[in-house]
């Protein structure tokens, strides 16, 4: 008899935070990212598939990869929207499938909240690592939902910061933020006050515009770039596009689906993988920005991580 392993949405979510350990996913991130820039044939990902839902301002995108050193099976099904300020629906909802890859039988249903915000946190934090100047101080966060959260619980627990600042375009959001995270973080009125000498800059907004101008941004400063996950949406200005060094995740994904890329013509340096296999340098003494779109490998380890974990429980 196969066991399946159902993980509803919003039931789970505790359970599978604390299945999914910061350090471990970091490391096997950063072992399937090295693997997928040498573009060898034991890792498919096809670049996701987005079906929009024009009448409803959302999408649905489709993440599959097979790994097949590990043997690993996975589709994410993620539905993404842009709302109203003040809308109580979610703008991103996802379910993670693992297959077992010899019979195509699924093994496991998860919600994939908790993966997608702690995934997409663990691969900037890896941009971080080797990108920021090497004495960071100053961590900003611009947007205060999700991502901003689990970019605060990653980067606070693998790097030490003397200042954490956040901005959020709703400045109750911003308040709430600073008294829910774990230790001080100052609310910035502006964009512009919360950046200006900031060694490492998180955005994670839902914006279509850009909304970081590089005349603000610190030389040297890093910026992992979370938001703006479709062709013609924006974070980031020309200037910073142009002027900065680019990394991105997949350089066919950024090709696809990156408007900070496509619409300022910037040329990307590098994917993080090259990075981490060592076939192109870490610019940490430039102004470095990782422009991250998610990838389906990366959900792939972080669900294998939290089924094998769960199994050995049982
Ligand atoms: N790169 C990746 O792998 C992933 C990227 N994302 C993207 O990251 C972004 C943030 O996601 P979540 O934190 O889950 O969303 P969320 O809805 O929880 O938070 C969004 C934040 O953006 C702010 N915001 C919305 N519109 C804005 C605007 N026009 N200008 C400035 N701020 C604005 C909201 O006030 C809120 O603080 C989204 O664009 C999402 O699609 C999400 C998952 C993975
Ligand atoms: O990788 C993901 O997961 C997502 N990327 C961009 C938009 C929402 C979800």
């Amino acid at each position: 008899q196969h066991q399946i392993l159902v993980f509803l949405s919003y039931q789970n979510i505790a359970e599978i935070a604390q299945l999914l350990d910061v350090a471990e996913l970091i490391s096997r991130l950063e072992a399937v990212m090295g693997e997928f820039s040498q573009r060898g044939a034991g890792l498919v990902q096809p670049v996701r598939s987005v079906v929009p839902l024009q009448k409803h301002g959302g999408f649905l995108g489709l993440m599959p990869a097979y790994l097949a050193h590990e043997d690993i099976l996975c589709t994410k099904m993620v539905a993404f929207y842009q709302r109203e300020q003040g809308s109580s629906l979610p703008t991103t909802q996802a379910t993670v499938l693992l297959f077992d890859p010899v019979s195509g039988v699924v093994s496991a249903v998860m919600d994939g909240e908790v993966i997608t915000a702690r995934r997409t946190a663990a691969v900037s934090a890896i941009s971080a690592k080797l990108l920021m100047p090497r004495h960071a101080e100053i961590l900003c966060l611009l947007g205060s939902g999700h991502q901003a959260v689990s970019h605060y619980e990653v980067f606070t627990q693998a790097f030490t910061f003397k200042e954490v600042r956040v901005w959020s375009r709703s400045k109750e959001r911003a308040e709430e933020f600073a008294r829910a995270a774990g230790g001080p973080v100052t609310v910035c009125p502006s964009v512009k006050e919360a950046v200006e000498g900031a060694d490492v800059i998180v955005t994670a907004t839902n914006a279509s515009e850009p909304l970081l101008f590089g005349k603000w941004v610190k030389s040297g400063a890093h910026v992992a770039a979370v938001g703006a996950c479709r062709p013609d949406w924006r974070e980031l200005d020309d200037d910073l596009m142009r002027d900065a060094v680019v990394y991105v995740d997949s350089r066919e994904g950024a090709a696809a689906e990156s408007g900070d890329v496509i619409l300022s013509g910037a040329e990307v340096f590098a994917e993080l993988g090259e990075m981490i296999n060592g076939s192109m340098p870490a610019q940490r003494d430039k102004t470095t920005v990782f422009k991250s779109l998610g990838m389906g490998i990366q959900d792939a380890v972080s669900a294998k991580l939290v089924y094998d974990k769960w199994k050995s429980q049982q």
